[in-house]
């Protein structure tokens, strides 16, 4: 519980806008969102003539479209963390909501999203202005913001929380998520990994037993063995990744910067017996890859002003690449899940169906049935025939809107302008690829793109979202997307609709008149079209992909895709093949993070485990430092045994890591640091970690008031001779010496502590500190005790207030020459450096 600080999830990053490697949609408009016209008759038309829903529904979710998105949040961490704080919110919260009335009217509480399970997600409707107006909702949000900083509630929209869900993720799977900023689903996925693990661990320490494999891996003594390497290739955004999941503090997760679709292979010591390498394969992938983000026009004004077909073709190939890359780093037997926030096939079924084409077809990759899946979640089926719409123009003017049918009707249409009005220019990114694949030759070839899933707004209120779920039957040889027989069937010519009248009829249902796209086409749009995927093709053309070999071993690492091959050819962008390259940059190109892991036996590591008393089952060689030399200087972290194999076998190979680890210990800097056998500091983020294992310096804490105590006041004060007000606290706390302790709180509702806590306390010579810091108190203040504004009273910064005070008072006094000037001592105490 409150494992530490961060923000929550800031909803779904995509591609628009400056960031060209689809990373920023942040709304940079100066203009209110409400005055913002939701209205773009190209997107309408799209999406009411396209076959995608009948016309009543259309216009049912086309109302929901243009509406403003109900805000959502999740409870997080372990199941009974997240149920607990759960039940504060809503025994204390929305009772009081529901008593509110606006306008008569009683208004509308925040309700659980029925679509998850256990009540954990949750959503609401009510309008801003009835927000800001009732005190209730004013609690509410406070708790809310606590809650979000602490690490136990994560706003995140409802449709962006399926994926995970879709992937079946166990606890001791390793998982890799291909484009993870700001990284709302790797929380979840990390959850996922993590499993019920603290319950076990508790057994395993304590000599109970356990089981180690019946809902998962969790045969490290009772911690999980899964793994998630959470990518981003955006720097700025990577660092918000790194930020997101720092406050998860869970050792098992590494944070890696990327080109997904370009992802290194992962290297993994030999076999016994054998001196080859082995790579590893993943059990599960996500492939959230940067689209469109059409599907995100209820919170996105963008998507109003400037939607046009080419902002799904301009990905199309990235997507597909990503795609690709996710299924090659995939274990035979794995499941990926590809997922967008857009609703055009462009980016969505065609990415599908090509790359399993591109694998070998259905019997290499096979689109899973999810129906069981959250089957509370509404959905629509994916698409098996849609149509791919263009704007041609003669220098950004002139524009005719066009739906083809199939790449031969686009290819005719092509080049009949070519001949009649050569000028007339036509995406270059529309390929076999973007079209519906062709009819199979049997039932067992096709692939059932009905499968997919398909989220509407108007469903359950959500934002539009795209998921699909395939397996890996089969090692796969990846074919050049578009040499498949994708598209290969005529098709009905296509129906150029030019914007003023309709050039000529056809079956294809027409854009009207009124579809005019704006005169020009935006700054944004033309960098869309030229510089993302040209300059991801750029990228592709340096940096080569993995051999097209792709042999599992049974364990599921493989021994055939060295990362520095420079034998293969590899599929390009539109079919074309690449002259393959070295994939990985060199570490100079890169800013370099160091990784490096202490001895088993190193005296510092020997000296705080012996202070605590800890057990020597914990293991000794799995602590991290972040400096050159790899000496234990300031911050230890703690990894998991996979990770640190990752780190230590890939860190020189141009693998970019930039996370990993739990910080557990930091020195200490006191004056009587000397004195101390273990000049170091357990940390809140991975105080748990090590509990379950100690057998020395843990105080216990049964009683409400004591722990209030410890809460609202910093250094409260434990004479050696004369009283406190600690309590039992107090009196365990003196028979300690100076250094840190674990305080230990056990779930005792009866005292209003609803889950158990361990924290870290500093024992110093005249006082105590529970080091958490003020924000940290604030969030356990509310939750805990429902105190909404506290005020922490901080004894040493008052003393030393108090002492700067009196010296200013005498140094005036001495200007003044009215008394001698006194030199004043204004030590800081005891005070530890660096605790708030
Ligand atoms: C839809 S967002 C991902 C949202 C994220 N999964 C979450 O739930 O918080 C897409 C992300 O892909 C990243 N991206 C764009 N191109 C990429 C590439 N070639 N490789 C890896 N990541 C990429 C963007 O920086 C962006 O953060």
């Amino acid at each position: 519980m409150g494992r530490g600080r961060g923000g929550g999830g800031r909803g779904r990053g995509g591609f628009r806008g400056k960031n060209k490697k689809g990373g920023d949609r942040r709304d940079v408009r100066t203009e209110p969102w409400s005055d913002i016209r939701r209205e773009n008759a190209l997107f309408e038309s799209y999406y009411k003539t396209g076959g995608f829903l009948d016309e009543k529904e259309f216009e049912q979710m086309w109302k929901y479209m243009a509406s403003d998105l109900p805000n959502s949040f999740r409870f997080t961490g372990t199941k009974a963390d997240a149920l607990a704080v759960r039940e504060i919110f809503k025994k204390r919260y929305i009772p009081a909501i529901t008593a509110v009335e606006f306008e008569g009217e009683p208004v509308q509480p925040p309700e659980p999203v029925k679509a998850f399970p256990d009540e954990l997600v949750w959503h609401m409707k009510t309008h801003k202005k009835v927000i800001r107006r009732y005190k209730p909702f004013a609690e509410f949000q406070r708790f809310l913001v606590a809650e979000t900083t602490a690490g136990n509630i994560s706003r995140q929209e409802v449709v962006s929380m399926i994926p995970p869900h879709f992937l079946d993720v166990r606890p001791g799977m390793v998982v890799l998520d291909m484009c993870a900023a700001p990284g709302s689903k790797s929380a979840q996925l990390a959850e996922m990994i993590h499993g019920d693990e603290e319950e076990r661990v508790k057994r395993a320490a304590s000599n109970e037993s356990f089981n180690a494999t019946d809902d998962g891996d969790y045969s490290d003594d009772g911690r999980s063995t899964g793994l998630l390497i959470a990518n981003d290739t955006d720097y700025k955004r990577a660092g918000m990744l790194v930020h997101q999941v720092k406050r998860l503090n869970f050792p098992n997760l590494i944070v890696t910067q990327h080109d997904a679709s370009i992802f290194p292979s992962i290297e993994m010591p030999p076999a016994p017996g054998s001196t080859k390498p082995q790579y590893l394969k993943f059990d599960r992938v996500l492939a959230d890859v940067p689209c469109s983000g059409d599907g995100t026009a209820r919170k996105n004004p963008n998507v109003w002003q400037k939607w046009t077909p080419r902002d799904g073709l301009g990905l199309h190939n990235l997507q597909l690449r990503i795609l690709m890359r996710g299924l090659q780093l995939l274990k035979k037997g794995g499941r990926l899940v590809y997922s967008t926030c857009s609703l055009n096939p462009v980016e969505n079924e065609a990415v599908v169906a090509s790359a399993i084409q591109a694998c070998g077809g259905t019997s290499k990759v096979q689109l899973v049935d999810c129906s069981n899946a959250l089957p509370e979640l509404i959905r629509k089926p994916g698409l098996n025939q849609w149509k791919v719409l263009d704007t041609s123009h003669i220098n950004g003017e002139e524009k005719i809107n066009h739906m083809f049918t199939s790449y031969e009707s686009f290819l005719n249409t092509k080049e009949k302008y070519e001949k009649e009005e050569p000028a007339r220019q036509f995406s270059n990114k529309i390929t076999r690829s973007v079209f519906p694949p062709v009819d199979a030759p049997s039932e067992a070839e096709r692939i059932p793109l009905e499968r997919c899933v398909r989220v509407y707004p108007h469903l359950q209120d959500t934002g539009g979202f795209f998921i699909a779920v395939l397996e890996k039957l089969d090692d796969i040889k990846v074919a050049q997307p578009g040499a498949s027989s994708k598209g290969k069937a005529g098709s009905t010519d296509a129906t150029p609709v030019p914007v003023q009248a309709s050039e000529h009829s056809d079956a294809t249902p027409q854009l009207s008149a009124e579809d005019a796209v704006p005169s020009a086409p935006s700054p944004t749009k033309r960098k869309l079209e030229d510089t993302e995927d040209d300059a991801a093709s750029k990228r592709f053309r340096t940096e080569t992909e993995d051999p097209a070999q792709d042999a599992t071993n049974k364990d599921g690492t493989t021994t055939s895709e060295p990362v520095n091959d420079t034998t293969s050819s590899t599929p390009g962008p539109n079919g074309t093949s690449q002259t393959p390259q070295p994939r990985l940059k060199s570490e100079s190109q890169s800013q370099k993070e160091y990784f490096e892991y202490l001895p088993k036996d190193d005296p510092t590591v020997s000296d705080i485990l012996s202070f605590f008393g800890i057990s020597p089952r914990f293991p000794r060689d799995r602590f991290l430092v972040r400096n050159k030399e790899g000496l234990a200087l300031n911050k230890m972290y703690y990894t998991s045994e996979l990770a640190k194999t990752i780190i230590t076998h890939n860190k020189d190979r141009g693998m970019r890591f930039i996370h990993c680890g739990v910080v557990m210990f930091v020195s200490h800097k006191i004056k009587d640091k000397d004195a101390m056998k273990a000049p170091w500091r357990l940390q809140n983020e991975g105080i748990k970690i090590l509990e379950p294992w100690a057998g020395k310096r843990i105080i216990t804490c049964k009683s409400r008031d004591e722990f209030y105590r410890l809460l609202i006041e910093m250094f409260p004060k434990l004479p050696k001779d004369g009283s406190h007000e600690l309590g039992e606290v107090g009196e365990q706390l003196m028979q300690l010496d100076i250094g840190c302790c674990f305080l230990r709180i056990e779930q005792d509702e009866s005292q209003g502590f609803p889950f158990r806590m361990v924290l870290p306390v500093w024992r110093h010579p005249g006082s105590a500190n529970l080091m958490v810091d003020k924000d940290d108190r604030k969030a356990m203040l509310l939750r805990l005790f429902n105190e909404e504004n506290p005020r922490i009273i901080n004894h040493v910064m008052e003393k030393a207030k108090e002492e700067a005070e009196k010296e200013s008072a005498e140094a005036t006094e001495e200007a003044e020459g009215e008394t001698e000037a006194k030199e004043e001592d204004t030590e800081m105490g005891d005070a530890p450096v660096g605790t708030e």
